[in-house]
């Protein structure tokens, strides 16, 4: 029996990485201490590679900036954004545990309606080490929490559940609106605490927001790409929407969960709504194709990996939405791409990675 004095050992501590985008010095961390200190870092710095990121005193990290990124991955560096949080999904790719969360640096430690601080992290955790009910919708929200379980009418052949791939947070204070919205709600601010968490139905799709979640890596991390945005191309800020519609047909395939709801974040900075207008203008107008396409998306019998799932997807994407721009063929070349560098970094089990090795501090 341990004793009380000593502190538990944190849940996952060794299992899960935090992946963190960033083009600005992270004194955010101070307030993530007592929640983040015990987990690895893994920060993704954007822009500049001769800019100095701070990071506070104590914690375990590595770092890598692009020119990291261009030295392990060479030629197929291409498929990793530049100047777009997107590039954070390299994060992904050269973590070596089998949960990852990510998390932006303008997003801090918010407070339940009792005033007590939200340990994100451990919510999230908990999220993903319980399982998913997509098969049949249960009204009491999340049955493995405690106080709640299935209702009334509820099969129990489906109360078994099946994995949790992904678990999505969301934000109090700066919600995640798209331009318009912010342009016309410059004001608005969530102060709605929603005690609840939701298995995401299967054939639902839903707009997957990077700034607060986790997923088991080992379950759908190869979906987790998050395309082609920012510096020199026609698209930004639907990284994490594609990533999402990619990994929910996916997991909707393989009989894996999503779930959304809590924990909350307290997200303090909204960007500018004007330039937010310019990254996003092609995405709001091509997405009207983009949630049909992902909609109508069936994937063979025989692919029984992400990978597979994946590359058959980057086949779909090409035949169908090439047509939509040509920015979709160089997509799913990327998507192809991507699928190879990730499999270069993590080989089979008893394989080597062939990457050039991990960055010096
Ligand atoms: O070129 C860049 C810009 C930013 N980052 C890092 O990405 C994180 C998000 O940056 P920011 O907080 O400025 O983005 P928001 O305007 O709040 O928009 C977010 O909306 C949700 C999206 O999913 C995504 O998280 C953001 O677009 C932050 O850590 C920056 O340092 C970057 O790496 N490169
Ligand atoms: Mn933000």
């Amino acid at each position: 029996m341990a004793s009380a004095s000593r502190a538990a050992t944190p849940l996952l501590k060794d299992e899960l990485d935090i992946v963190i985008p960033t083009i600005r010095n992270l004194d955010f961390l101070e307030m993530w201490r007592p929640f983040f200190q015990p987990y690895h870092l893994i920060i993704v710095q954007d822009g500049d590679p001769s800019k100095t990121i701070r990071v506070p005193e104590g914690f375990d990290y590595e770092l890598y900036n692009r020119n990291d990124i261009n030295r392990m991955l060479g030629p197929k560096a291409s498929c990793i954004s530049f100047k777009d949080s997107a590039c954070r999904c390299f994060g992904y790719m050269v973590s070596k545990k089998k949960y990852i969360y990510t998390i932006d640096d303008d997003c801090f430690v918010a407070k339940d309606p009792s005033g007590k601080d939200i340990n994100a992290l451990e919510q999230h955790i908990k999220n993903l080490l319980s399982p998913s009910t997509p098969f049949f919708f249960n009204t009491l929200y999340d049955p493995y929490r405690d106080g709640a379980d299935f209702v009334r009418g509820y099969p129990f052949s489906l109360r078994e559940g099946v994995p949790t791939a992904v678990s999505h947070g969301l934000w109090l204070n700066i919600p995640d609106y798209d331009a318009p919205t912010q342009l016309v709600k410059p004001l608005e601010r969530n102060k709605r605490y929603v005690d609840a968490i939701l298995t995401i139905p299967k054939g639902t799709l839903f707009p997957m927001c990077g700034m607060n979640l986790a997923f088991d890596r080992e379950l759908i991390g190869p979906a987790m790409y998050f395309g082609l945005m920012g510096d020199g191309q026609p698209i930004g800020r639907y990284d994490d929407m594609w990533a999402g519609w990619c990994t929910k047909v996916i997991t909707d395939h393989l009989g894996l969960g999503v779930k959304t709801g809590l924990p909350y974040i307290w997200h303090s900075k909204a960007s500018n709504p004007f330039v937010n207008l310019k990254k996003e203008y092609n995405g709001i107008f091509w997405q009207e194709e983009l949630i049909p396409f992902f909609q109508s998306v069936s994937l063979p019998k025989d692919a029984t990996t992400v990978q597979k799932c994946y590359l058959e997807l980057a086949k779909q994407v090409r035949a169908k939405l090439g047509k939509v721009d040509g920015y979709f063929n160089k997509l799913a070349d990327s998507m192809v791409t991507w699928i190879e560098a990730w499999d270069e970094l993590n080989p089979p089990k008893g394989g080597v990675a062939t990457a050039n090795g991990p960055p010096k501090k």
